[in-house]
């Protein structure tokens, strides 16, 4: 079940899957969500497969959903913009 902001609550991880329309663009937006991890020392994981990417947000230091996840989901949705 998703909330809100599009990520849903998934044994003990927050999840969430965005379209591109291509590799280029999924790519390109990956290369923003890096950055913005590096600076907050907090990162994502996911898969690509070609213009499809599945996050999966969890704090591996806390074994579960932490407010850093919470706050990383809201910074890739506006990396996102209106994509879904
Ligand atoms: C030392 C450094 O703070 C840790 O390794 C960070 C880096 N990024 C991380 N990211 C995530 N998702 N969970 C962590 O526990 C984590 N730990």
């Amino acid at each position: 079940m998703s909330d809100q902001n599009g990520w849903a609550h998934n044994g003990g991880a927050l999840t969430r899957s965005f379209r591109f329309r291509d590799f280029a663009e999924a790519f390109a937006f990956l290369t923003g969500v890096a950055l913005h991890a590096e600076k907050v020392d907090h990162h994502p994981e996911f898969t690509c497969v070609w213009n499809r990417i599945d996050f999966r947000l969890t704090s591996h230091d806390a074994g579960g959903v932490t407010e850093r996840d919470h706050a990383l989901a809201a910074a890739i949705n506006a990396l996102a913009g209106d994509r879904t």
